[in-house]
């Protein structure tokens, strides 16, 4: 180790809370923040995370920190993906090794880990309207403590974000948004306010960013009445950047940039003195999305969520196929049909829904319409009207933030919109604002809906075939995992889907059956093999359809077997729910008819396979639900002849 090094390391071994940051001189600061880049860069490659949001917010992290007091002032982080050194200056470095792991540090802002997390977040355009809530609170109690949002260029165009702006203004006391634009969503931004974003940046020299910076600080009032004069004399006295300007001044918001988000020293006077104003204001910074790290620097995209990879920039990844990969391919299938009329959709994922291949091979028939998913669902209910056959592909759990549009303009028109569910079920390391846990129990109820769930890859190339024949609202969920191995050779997991028919995967003679919905079938596979080295053997049934829930599922209870219900979702709602509902229906008991599905409860994170034991659908964890429930019927029917 060099003397460098040496002297690099002993800065950050020195900052265990914000205070310390007060101790050190303006370039220390800069030498913490290339410190701490270093430290993310380590803990990424071996956990994998959200690399190259974090590694653009460092700068303006440390120079928040220095000016406000969190832990009695509010910072709001949008999304929360580019919290890392926030939490590394915030006593929780030590845990960093285990980033995302279970026992250590979550990804995103966690109240249970720190106070200086107010709310766990993982979507996008929240940050703003529980900032102005806040604000309110404050204001109510004649509290003086200040409030931050932070927020992306690509998560201030969504709905709720211009919604929380749309109110702002009424706010009469101090509240910051601070406006990190990288030009990078995940991919690309979408849309005009992000054209406008674009185009101003493009013309930014370096020069102009610092001279802003300059007027701001030189310009800004100590307190009271001063504050709207000097506002005003500000924006005499520097050429504003008119488009993004006017935007947030069109608000009645006082808008404040762009200025340079690594120039830790301006980024310190700037808070300083945007701290006392006495309303809401914007300050616009532009910041590089992996900074420091060329491979994220290069591929912004790639290392937006990584999984682990080496130093060098190669993946540590198995490289197995993915259900999201079928997505892309079939969809690229149905696409060259010659009949084929259909189109795709995303909101600002189209890596992580496998919709990248579409793009590449049908440019003219893909949507990207940015974080808006309520504006992709009623897109696509347009589009369906007018005879195209929409695929509208979210992750389950951002699928929330659509539910009226789905309820209200697809389901209830019974319009030709097929939902593509990824990420359906529990998604590991990102955790309990990820995991896909309501989309049965939000669907099922709506009339009109047909719900189906794939265990394999052959399985979803079918569902996706039928959904694109199938002329009703259709539903189609899956995991963020990779192709089970176990299911191949299966001969009726070949067979075309028929609405509301099971299919029958092996057959037992233990009065058991195994009912399974989706992607669980590979644990109850395993299980059942389990089973049969013990001497039961059950039936294990694929259900396909929670929604109509096939007879032949009602016929098992009716004819005495004790029925396992298994899915990968909340127990609320869901497909158990579904089962028992049409038992009832049909006057059959489900005295012998037991759920396993995931608890009431928030499912930390932890790797996949730890989550489904944890939701009780686990291999190891049906085996022994079946193994008790056969010794408690043994007893009972024992005590009862
Ligand atoms: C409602 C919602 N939709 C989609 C996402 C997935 N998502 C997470 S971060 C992100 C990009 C955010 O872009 P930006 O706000 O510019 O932050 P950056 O990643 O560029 O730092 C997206 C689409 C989400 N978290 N929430
Ligand atoms: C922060 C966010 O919402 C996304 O970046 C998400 O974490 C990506 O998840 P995947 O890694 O499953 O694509
Ligand atoms: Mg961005």
């Amino acid at each position: 180790m060099n003397d460098r090094e040496t002297e690099k390391q002993t800065l950050l071994d020195r900052i265990n809370s914000p205070e310390d940051l007060k101790q050190l001189s303006i370039p220390q600061l800069g030498e913490l923040a290339d410190q701490i880049r270093d430290y993310i860069i380590n803990a990424v490659s071996d956990t994998g995370g959200h690399l190259a949001s974090n590694l653009g917010a460092i700068e303006a992290t440390l120079a928040m920190h220095y000016v406000f007091n969190f832990s009695k002032d509010y910072l709001l982080w949008d999304v929360g993906h580019q919290c890392y050194a926030h939490k590394i200056i915030t006593g929780r470095k030590d845990k960093f090794s285990l980033l995302r792991k279970e026992g250590g540090v979550s990804g995103f802002p966690e109240p249970s880990e720190s106070r200086y997390d107010r709310f766990r977040v993982g979507h996008a355009g929240t940050s703003i309207a529980t900032g102005l809530g806040i604000g309110w609170g404050l204001l109510d109690q004649n509290r003086d403590d200040k409030v931050v949002s932070f927020v992306g260029d690509g998560s201030i165009v969504n709905g709720a974000s211009f919604e929380a702006l749309n109110n702002l203004t009424g706010l009469p006391r101090q509240m910051l948004v601070v406006l990190n634009d990288n030009n990078m969503s995940i991919d690309v931004t979408r849309g005009a306010v992000a054209k406008i974003f674009s185009k101003i940046r493009l013309n930014s020299t370096y020069e102009e960013l610092n001279r802003t910076a300059k007027n701001i600080i030189e310009h800004m009032p100590l307190i009271g009445k001063q504050v709207e004069e000097a506002v005003q004399r500000l924006k005499k006295a520097i050429r504003m950047q008119q488009s993004a300007g006017q935007i947030f001044e069109s608000l009645n918001l006082s808008y404040f940039g762009p200025v340079n988000g690594h120039d830790i020293g301006s980024l310190i006077e700037l808070f300083t003195a945007l701290k006392d104003l006495d309303h809401p204001a914007v300050l616009h910074i532009y910041t590089n999305k992996g900074k420091g790290y060329k491979p994220a620097g290069d591929n912004p995209s790639k290392y937006h969520s990584t999984g682990p990879f080496y130093i060098n920039g190669e993946s540590k990844k198995s490289g197995k196929k993915s259900y999201t990969k079928i997505i892309g391919e079939t969809l690229c299938e149905i696409a060259a049909e010659k009949q084929s009329n259909i189109t795709a959709v995303t909101a600002a994922m189209p890596e992580g829904t496998g919709l990248n291949t579409f793009r590449d091979h049908f440019p003219d028939k893909y949507y990207d319409v940015g974080i808006c998913e309520s504006a992709a669902v009623d897109m696509a209910a347009g589009m369906a009207k007018t005879g195209l056959t929409p695929f509208v592909c979210l992750y389950s759990t951002f699928l929330q933030r659509a539910f009226d549009q789905i309820a209200h303009d697809v389901a209830q028109q019974n319009l030709h919109v097929v939902f593509c569910i990824d990420r359906a079920g529990v998604v590991g390391d990102d955790g309990p604002t990820h995991h896909g846990m309501l989309d049965i129990g939000m669907l099922r109820m709506l009339p009109n809906m047909i719900l189906c769930a794939p265990a394999c890859g052959e399985e979803l190339r079918l569902a996706l075939m039928y959904a694109a024949q199938r002329k009703a609202p259709i539903a189609i969920r899956y995991p963020r995992d990779v192709l089970p191995e176990n299911l191949s050779g299966i001969e009726s997991l070949s067979s075309d889907f028929i609405t509301g028919k099971s299919v029958l995967v092996s057959q037992g003679d233990a009065d058991i059956a195994l009912v399974c919905y989706g992607a669980v079938l590979t644990e109850a596979v395993e299980a059942a093999k389990q089973l049969e080295e013990s001497g039961v053997r059950c039936d294990v049934v694929n259900a396909r359809f929670a929604k109509p829930i096939d007879e032949q599922i009602v016929e098992l209870a009716r004819e005495g077997k004790t029925v396992f219900c298994l899915e990968d979702h909340g127990t609320a709602g869901g497909f158990c729910s579904a089962v028992l509902e049409e038992l009832s229906k049909a006057g059959v008991s489900s005295e012998n008819v037991f759920c396993l599905a995931a608890p009431d409860e928030y499912i930390d994170k932890a790797s996949r396979k730890t989550q489904l034991e944890r939701c009780n659908v686990g291999s190891e964890h049906i085996c022994r639900e079946v193994q008790a429930r056969i010794k408690d019927r043994d007893l009972y029917e024992k005590a009862h002849t």
